[in-house]
């Protein structure tokens, strides 16, 4: 019998590319779906790229049907919270009511596990900052709700068929490959790490601190910060807990601590040698003050020891593949 192929949704993207790279390097065999509206063909490290919508369901069956897949990680999302704002319904056409094709397909082909990307965004403002996998989701923006709304689809489908899944609530990614061969690529980037990279390298003019009267320590929103690479790691302890007929869970991914605005500009200073321009403005809208996972439960349910939390590591990180990026444009 031929060798159980992952698939892999939005795996030309930043996370999934991430993911693939760490699945490739475990000898698993790998089919990517991605449409590249956001990815990106080249971080594809290997495997298959197929290229085509996760919503086309008659693509998705003909790739279920075609290759032995076991398992279905699916990232590919829309992923800025301001435009799902601003335009709503695209976030809930692909994030939801596309998810909700992919799991059509997914059901109708026996698929057995799902590894789905879901977000701290499900939380809102929790209380105290702080947020276990119990604490209520309350979503203050579109792109958590469309998200929340798939993991719900995913419970619902999975109480009715033999499928299981495991839903990661990711923090705030961020970082590269310790290998330097993938990053973070998005154009017009708006997250925090990013925007610092760039900053530091002249690609934007300065970074705007985005609210200096928070209830925070030193007045700026605090975020809990996760290397990519141990985001990916996670990934690979819920597909072996999966395949060892784990039940579903959904896990908070983070590490547990929260570092402010300017703490993080401080570490990207020390990581580039000098200190970086910044703007104070006003609060960004919808944006909590304060959110730390709690997670004993992924390091309980999957056995996930984090290695790279250490904020100057992953701004070292995320400035090493900034340079790259600025010298692939530059040649
Ligand atoms: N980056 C973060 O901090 C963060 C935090 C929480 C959750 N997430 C989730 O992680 C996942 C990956 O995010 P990312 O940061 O890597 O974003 P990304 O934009 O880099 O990756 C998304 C990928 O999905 C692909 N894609 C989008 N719509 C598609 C569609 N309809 N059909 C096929 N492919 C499609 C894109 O081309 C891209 O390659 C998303 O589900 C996102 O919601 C990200
Ligand atoms: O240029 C910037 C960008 C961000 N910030 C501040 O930095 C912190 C982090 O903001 P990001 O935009 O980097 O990230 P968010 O916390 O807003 O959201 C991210 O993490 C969430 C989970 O915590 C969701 O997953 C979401 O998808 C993802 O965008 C916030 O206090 C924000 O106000 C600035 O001050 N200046």
């Amino acid at each position: 019998m031929s060798k159980a192929k992952i698939l892999v949704t939005g795996g030309a993207g930043y996370i999934g590319s991430h993911v693939v790279a760490q699945l490739l390097e475990a000898g698993e065999e790998v089919v990517v779906l991605d449409n590249l509206s956001t990815g990106f063909r080249e971080a594809v490290l290997g495997g298959e790229l197929i290229i085509g919508d996760v919503g086309d369901t008659e693509l998705v069956s003909n790739l279920l049907r075609q290759y032995p897949i076991d398992t279905v990680m699916h990232f590919a999302a829309r992923t800025i919270v301001p435009e799902s704002v601003s335009d709503p319904l695209r976030y809930y056409a692909t994030n939801t009511g596309a998810t909700r094709n992919l799991l059509a397909c997914c059901a109708r082909a026996d698929i057995r596990h799902i590894v789905f990307s879901s977000t701290a965004a499900v939380y809102g403002v929790p209380q105290g900052g702080h947020a276990c996998e119990e604490t209520p989701t309350n979503p203050i923006n579109p792109y958590g709700t469309s998200k929340l709304m798939s993991e719900w689809m995913l419970r619902d489908l999975a109480a009715s068929c033999a499928m299981r899944y495991v839903a990661l609530r990711y923090f705030n990614v961020a970082g590269c490959d310790g290998r330097g061969r993938i990053g973070q690529s998005t154009a017009k980037a708006t997250l925090l790490m990013k925007v610092a990279a760039e900053a530091a390298i002249g690609v934007r003019p300065h970074v705007a601190i985005y609210g200096t009267d928070y209830p925070t320590a030193d007045g700026t929103g605090v975020r809990d910060y996760i290397h990519v690479d141990d985001l990916a790691a996670a990934h690979l302890a819920a597909l072996a807990y999966l395949r060892d007929g784990g039940a579903s869970a959904v896990l908070n991914a983070g590490y547990g601590h929260g570092y402010s605005v300017r703490e993080v500009l401080s570490a990207m200073s020390r990581a580039h040698g000098q200190s970086i321009p910044v703007l104070e403005q006003d609060r960004r809208a919808g944006d909590p003050p304060e959110l730390i996972a709690r997670c004993a439960r992924i390091r309980d349910t999957l056995g996930w020891i984090p290695r790279l939390d250490d904020l100057d590591l992953i701004a070292r990180s995320a400035l090493a593949w900034e340079k790259r990026l600025a010298a692939r444009r530059a040649s």
